[in-house]
This record gives structure tokens, sequence and C-alpha cells, in this order.
């Protein structure tokens, strides 16, 4: 069984707003030969859903296992409520309750008893059956480990970090091996916890959970940010930013038809069977005239409205051709 991730006497949330409950500036980490975290800032503010974004192996649980303080960091600055948690611990272990990838828990015990042990490691915990009845879980409430679903496994692992009153939440992979009604059912979840006072930082690569649930996100690439923001500054939702994808006739290209090179155009990025085009309000009409002009005619355009998807591919895709 995992050692509980928090411990006594953690205080009531303050409510105050916005102020930064976590402040990382420039923080590294190194595993032997693999740099997970070149440098990485960002400041989560209270009360909100901040989301870390990122492709496979991108540094995202290793940042946030800095900040909840399970793995030293090899530089930079981190400070988790006003306090360093390496300094003081034992604050940081009481304020911030941490749901870790795969928490596995013994196969017998009872979501109740699990509940009931971990309470007993804090001086003022959350009411076991409160969560259970939170979490929708009172049903199962005595049904091992083992036979729960995967989406009540993963309720059960929220109503673990929970336990000890936090203050601020971390949520790593929240929703993968879900199905799509247990998804929306623990994002409804998320939401409630968000509503009840508690900051949460959720670490994701779903766009549409980061769409759906994150007040401000981050995208870190290869132990870098690459980008940050809300999802609608993130998606150009209000710089009039628009994308499509464009199929063409076989043996042309965007590049072969100085498509990538338009003004209008930031970004040209491959999909199955074409390309997406990315750029400002006019980049449609810029296009469709380039191509008239040498006589091509698309075989496929497709308008819609450009998804935090479009942008992380586009990130991650510029990344990874710089490094
Ligand atoms: N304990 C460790 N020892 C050695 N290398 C590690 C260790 N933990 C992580 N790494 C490496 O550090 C890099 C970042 O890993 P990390 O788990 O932080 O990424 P991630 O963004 O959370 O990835 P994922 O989405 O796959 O969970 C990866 O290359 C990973 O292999």
């Amino acid at each position: 069984m995992p050692t509980p991730t928090s411990t006594p006497t953690a205080a009531p949330p303050d409510q105050s707003d916005g102020d930064p409950v976590i402040r990382v500036q420039h923080l590294r980490k190194a595993y032997r030969q693999t740099v997970a975290v070149h440098d990485v800032s960002f400041e989560v503010r209270r009360g909100e859903i901040f989301g870390i974004l990122g492709p496979n192996g991108a540094g995202k649980t290793t940042t946030v296992e800095i900040v909840a303080n399970l793995r030293p960091a090899d530089g930079g600055r981190i400070e988790v409520l006003g306090v360093d948690p390496r300094r003081d611990p034992a604050r940081v272990k009481e304020r911030v309750g941490v749901q870790l990838q795969e928490s596995t828990l013994q196969g017998q015990i009872t979501a109740r008893e699990a509940l009931r042990l971990y309470a007993a490691f804090y001086a003022d915990p959350e009411d076991p059956e409160t969560l259970l009845r939170m979490l929708g879980l009172q049903e199962r409430a005595d049904t091992a480990f083992d036979d729960l679903s995967g989406g009540q496994k993963q309720r059960l692992s929220i109503a673990l970090a929970l336990v000890g009153r936090p203050e601020i939440a971390i949520l790593d992979e929240l929703t993968t091996g879900l199905d799509p009604q247990a998804r929306r059912e623990t994002w409804d979840l998320v939401e409630r916890v968000r509503d009840s006072g508690v900051t949460i930082v959720l670490v994701t690569h779903f766009m549409d959970e980061a769409e759906r649930l994150c007040d401000r996100l981050m995208v870190v690439a290869d132990g870098r940010v690459v980008a940050a923001g809300t999802p609608a500054e993130l998606t150009g939702a209000t710089r009039g930013a628009r994308a499509f994808r464009l199929a063409l006739p076989d043996g042309h290209t965007p590049s072969s038809l100085g498509v990538d090179t338009l003004p209008e155009v930031t970004e040209v990025t491959p999909t199955q069977g074409g390309w997406t085009v990315s750029g400002g309000h006019r980049v449609l009409p810029a296009v469709v005239r380039a191509l008239d002009e040498q006589g091509v005619v698309p075989d496929e355009i497709q308008t819609r409205t450009r998804s935090l998807e479009d942008v992380f591919v586009e990130l991650v895709t510029r990344t990874e051709r710089n490094s």
C-alpha cells in the first residue's frame, strides 16, 4: 500500500481568491543521464484548476512530485503555500493531497477501510462517510478494492487525496483507462472539489479534459514550458486564429505549393490524409486563393474551431523539430 502523502492537522482552506499558492521558478531535475525537467516555471492561483499538459516523458510527473516534496529538485526555486517544501516538509504534507498515477491499494481492503486508515493519519480529517457520499461510492463502500471498477478505483484514489482536507490537490492522469461515462463523472467530481475551495493541479495528456476543466494550463514538452494561458488564449479564440484541414490531389503538398510560406499561415502540420493549416483570421481565403492561382483544386477543405489538440500537436511537433 502506498504511504499516505499527507499528515495531520490540515487547516480549513483559506478562501481568499487568486493569490499564488504554488510558485515554481526555473525548476531543473535530472535522473542520471536523463534530464527530465530542463527549465520549468509556473504559478498556480488559489481556487483554480491548473493543468499540466504534455506528451509522454515530458517531465510532468517529475514536476508535480517535486512540488509535493516526493522528490528533490536539482535546481530552481519552489514555493508551496509560501514555503519551500524542502525547508518545511510537514507543512506541505499537511496541506497538499496527492493522487498519483496508478495508485494501488492492497486488494482486499474496502473503500471504507482505506479511507478510515488514511484518515487516521490526520488530526482533523474529512469524514470518510462524507467522502464516500461525495464520490458516489457509498454503495460500494464495503467492496474489496480488487472488485471495484476502474472508475470506482479512480474515485477512491481521489477521495484518499482529499481525506486530509488539503488546500491543494494534485491529480495525475486522473481519467486514464476510464470509459467515456466514468470520465465525465470524474470531471464533474473534480469541478465539485474545486467549487468546495480546493486548488487543483491536474496532470493530463488528454486535451478534451484540459479544455473542459482547466482555468489555466501550461504545455510542457521535453522538460520545458512551451505555452501557457487559459484554454481560450492557447487556442487563439481570443485572437481570431483559425485552422482547417486540407487534402490535396496526389503529387501536391502544402510546401510544394508555397502554402506554408504565405504570411497568413502560422503552421502546417500533417494529419491523417492531409494537413492541418493554422493561421490568422484570413488564413482560409488566402490559401484557397494561392491554390486557385496555381490551378490546384483541393480534394477537401474542412473548417472547424481550432481545438486545444491542434495547438498541442503544433507545439509538440515544433519542439521535437527544434530539439
Ligand atoms: N525514477 C526515474 N529514474 C530515471 N528516469 C526517470 C525516472 N522517472 C522519470 N524518468 C524519466 O524522466 C523523463 C520524464 O518523466 P516523467 O514521468 O516526469 O514524464 P511525464 O511527462 O509525467 O510522462 P508520462 O506522461 O509518460 O507519465 C522520462 O524520460 C522518464 O523516463
